[in-house]
């Protein structure tokens, strides 16, 4: 999904216009987005409208982040990040299929790329103000109508992204740190939404917050546990996991019952192992689902188009 439905809008913002020296070698604008959710960073380099490269790393640390805004080139920026996460990276790669960092073989650039944010962590959003070129959205700038003042940006940009790449209706899921449901109608007014612990917190929370309940972990190629468990941890399991598809399935039922030909899109963390129980469980539902990890980065251009 990385080709336009949209003419693209005269450039007018100083986003673009910085982008302008950061060029590829066909000529296209370079520039680097990065979502701040709960648990770790999102980025994607895009060469105009088109996105190259989209990975995930762990926070940074701020002497890093400072490191970074030294970097005379693009390649320096890149190898900077990649440096500090050989580990995320084979975790991210497992996880996207392939996403990784972008090895520095690319166009060695004259100034760094600007770097478009979006932060749904106030205080990981003020260490990266000390990037030189960053431009936070804010909520103001999603064309969304009817969004509600304390919305996530993450919420909005993926649900903006969605509908403008698919269609509206559409609800976005986002299995991540939490779970969400955000949606809007056929006229891109927000029709709302929902918010839950993630798969990963749901785990967490019981192993930390109980005397006698282990940390359970779960990859992402587990099967189904039992639904009646004998033991703990798939006792767990169970409770987790089936309530977790069971609130999904009821979201999307009702979600149908609003809009019967309302678009559905998924993203996240979980999202393949959420897919994965969905085909087992609820096939009917599972075929009807849009899964696409760079959401949130389709918001983005988006909305650097209206800059
Ligand atoms: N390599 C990974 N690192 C961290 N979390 C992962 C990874 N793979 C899967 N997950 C799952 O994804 C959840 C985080 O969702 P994600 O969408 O990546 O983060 P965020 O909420 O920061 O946007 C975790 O709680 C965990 O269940
Ligand atoms: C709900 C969220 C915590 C989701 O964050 P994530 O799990 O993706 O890291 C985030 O969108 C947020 O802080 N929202 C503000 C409250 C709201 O959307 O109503
Ligand atoms: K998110």
């Amino acid at each position: 999904m990385a080709s336009l439905r949209d003419a693209p809008r005269t450039p007018t913002s100083s986003l673009r216009d910085a982008a302008r020296t950061t060029n590829g070698t066909s000529g296209e604008k370079i520039w680097l987005a990065l979502e701040i959710g709960n648990t770790r960073l999102h980025w994607a380099l895009f060469r105009g409208e088109i996105l190259d490269n989209a990975w995930n790393t762990e926070y940074l640390p701020e002497s890093i982040i400072c490191q970074l805004a030294q970097s005379q080139t693009l390649d320096d920026l890149l190898l900077t990040i990649s440096a500090t996460q050989n580990k995320t990276r084979e975790q991210a790669q497992e996880q996207t299929g392939g996403s990784s960092p972008p090895s520095p073989h690319l166009p060695t650039s004259s100034s760094l790329p600007p770097l478009l944010l979006a932060s749904v962590v106030p205080s990981q959003t003020a260490i990266w103000e000390t990037y030189p070129n960053v431009r936070v959205i804010t909520l103001n700038e999603v064309p969304l109508k009817g969004m509600y003042p304390t919305l996530g940006i993450d919420r909005a940009l993926a649900l903006w992204g969605a509908g403008k790449t698919w269609g509206f209706p559409m609800l976005v899921i986002d299995a991540g740190t939490t779970l969400t449901f955000t949606a809007a109608d056929a006229n891109q007014c927000l029709v709302g939404g929902a918010i839950l612990p993630g798969l990963g917190l749901q785990f967490a929370t019981l192993g930390q917050k109980t005397g006698q309940l282990p940390l359970v972990e779960i990859s992402k190629n587990a099967s189904l546990p039992p639904r009646f468990a004998l033991n703990t941890k798939e006792a767990i399991e169970s409770g987790v996991i089936y309530t977790f598809l069971g609130g999904i399935k009821d979201f999307i039922q009702a979600w149908w019952n609003l809009f019967p030909n309302g678009k559905i899109a998924i993203k996240g963390g979980d999202r393949t192992l959420i897919i994965n129980y969905l085909q087992v469980l609820y096939p009917e539902i599972a075929t009807h689902l849009i899964v696409e990890p760079n959401l949130i980065f389709w918001g983005m251009r988006e909305i650097i188009k209206l800059l």
